[in-house]
């Protein structure tokens, strides 16, 4: 009697629960697959049982719903490059990262995982001053060194026949550059016979429980809230990211405690040395805080801009004509290979331009949406009402894919980039976001795009017939990063000097 009691309450409030989710939600007149606006199950199906498939599902979700879709019970998804930057700007008031978004990679205290806007400000501007034009410009002759190592190693591979994976090789040094910044370290990874393909594997197995993090945030919450010994022996595929962290604090606390003074000798400023002699208040500076912050800047500072590097350098190597023309405008800039070029010459290069705005477009690192609250704004986009609060993402894959604007999107086209047309359409290039979250390192990764692009192609190419681009270059999976298909053995290339 009292069983069947409980069924019944349990029904009840199953059935009030999708009545109000249908009918009085204040999310309730936004369009989306019934599905979709009473159950989380509708999302989970994509994302977790096909393996990060949801982002895919998005395109047909807007074709029948519109521009303005609601994705799962509490949030919304909208699709119209137009509305871009009024989502993502400085003026919206609070913007509050969902906590699901804030801890993908695990509830860490760096500016990245910072769900609340006032907290996020504190961490930011502790963080601007490293990643300016000006700060970058300063970087440029630490950032040759690891690219002219990698130059004398494809020199060398031109000779021997080597075959090399593209997806480690150009890790390896954007690994290292951002390791000089935050460290002071001399470039090593890019010296390592396999690049460091270890670690760029396991930051790929990391990323792929990301979308369980977004979905169910309270199960890392969970985990790395016990020691760490308990960890190893529960998830023993996460020992290596937890020494990797206990590495970084090691690093952290050796600068603050005067045992590790490399910075002394530097010719650039060292990131975590000041940032732990800067204004920042004394919680902000405690141990766990500082390392990461470090982790998170040595983990989105590597990943996402050799992602770019190397799909681009793919486009280039696979076009004769695109190749062609690359060469012919960078032997003219650098007419000796010795002696590197300024920055600001590169970014003056038309054609490389070009190449670089059709490398980030095409690649999209970040394959997931970009979800934000604003508690301050209620925003309307196409005739409909979005209250204020809402969770609502956009997914910067979808504009760069809009035929409208970048006609054969799948196609890599430098030349759409050319003259006043081309211009026009610089603002719908929205890989690092905007607003008061975009990507604090913008400026550092398009340097690194630009010089390791440039010296390479400068004196190289590659052959890369046997690379499936469906395979090993489109992003078929959306784990926050996109990845590729799951047998790609990455991207195998041979080198050879370009004549
Ligand atoms: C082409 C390469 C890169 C792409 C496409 C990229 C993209 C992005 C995007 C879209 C965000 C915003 C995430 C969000 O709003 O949730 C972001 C944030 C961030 N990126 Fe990048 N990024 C790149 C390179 C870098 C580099 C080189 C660094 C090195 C420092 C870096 C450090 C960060 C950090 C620390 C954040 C968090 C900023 C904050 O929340 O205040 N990124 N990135």
């Amino acid at each position: 009697m009292e069983i069947a009691l409980l069924l019944s309450l349990g029904l009840f409030f199953v059935i009030s629960l999708l009545i109000y989710r249908l009918y009085f939600h204040p999310l309730s007149h936004i369009p989306g697959p019934p599905l979709a606006k009473i159950t989380y199950l509708y999302e989970w199906y994509y994302d977790l049982y096909k393996g990060g498939q949801f982002t895919f599902k998005l395109p047909d979700l807007h074709r029948k719903y519109g521009p303005v879709i609601r994705i799962n019970p509490n949030e919304i998804h909208i699709d119209d490059p137009y509305f871009f930057d009024q989502v993502f700007n400085q003026t919206n008031g609070r913007a509050e990262k969902p906590i699901g978004t804030a801890e993908a990679f695990g509830p860490y205290s760096s500016s990245l995982a910072t769900q609340h806007h006032d907290l996020h400000r504190v961490r930011r501007s502790a963080l601007n001053p490293f990643f300016s034009k000006k700060s970058v410009n300063d970087l440029v002759p630490v950032m040759w060194k690891p690219i002219y190592m990698l130059l004398d190693r494809l020199r060398n591979a031109s000779q021997t026949g080597e075959v090399m994976n593209m997806k480690y090789f150009y890790a390896a040094v954007t690994l290292d550059i951002i390791n000089s910044y935050c460290f002071a370290r001399e470039p090593v990874v890019v010296n390592v016979p396999d690049f460091g393909r270890e670690s760029v594997d396991n930051i790929d197995s990391f990323l792929r429980v990301s979308l369980l993090n977004i979905h169910f945030p309270w199960v890392l919450r969970f985990t790395t809230s016990l020691p760490d010994r308990v960890n190893r022996i529960l998830s023993p595929k996460t020992v290596n990211l937890l020494n990797a962290r206990r590495a970084l604090a090691n690093q952290t606390e050796a600068i603050r405690n005067g045992k590790d003074t490399s910075y002394e000798k530097a010719s650039h400023k060292t990131v975590i040395h000041e940032l732990l002699n800067s204004k920042l208040p004394p919680r902000e500076l405690e141990r766990d805080r500082i390392r990461d912050e470090a982790f998170s800047l040595i983990s989105a500072g590597s990943g996402t801009s050799a992602f770019v590097v190397r799909n681009t350098a793919y486009h280039i190597a696979a076009n004769k004509e695109i190749r062609k023309k690359l060469y012919e405008e960078l032997v003219e800039a650098i007419p000796d290979t010795t002696s590197p070029p300024d920055l600001i010459t590169l970014e003056k290069l038309p054609y490389l331009t070009a190449v670089v705005q059709e490398g980030l477009r095409l690649s999209d690192p970040i394959a997931h949406r970009i979800s934000r609250q604003f508690p301050d704004k209620t925003l309307e986009c196409q005739g409909i009402v979005i209250p204020a609060n809402t969770n609502l993402g956009m997914t910067a894959v979808l504009t760069h894919q809009n035929e409208e604007l970048f006609p054969e999107p799948k196609t890599f086209r430098p030349e759409r980039w050319l003259g006043a047309e081309g211009k026009r359409l610089d603002k719908f290039l929205v890989v690092f976001n905007r607003g008061t979250r975009s990507c604090v390192g913008m400026n550092l990764a398009r340097a690194e795009v630009y010089m390791i692009i440039a010296a390479v192609f400068r004196e190289f190419d590659f052959d890369v017939s046997a690379v499936k681009r469906e395979r090993d270059i489109d992003v078929s999976r959306d784990y926050i990063l996109g990845m590729q298909a799951l047998d790609s053995p990455g991207i195998l290339v041979t080198v050879k000097e370009y004549s």
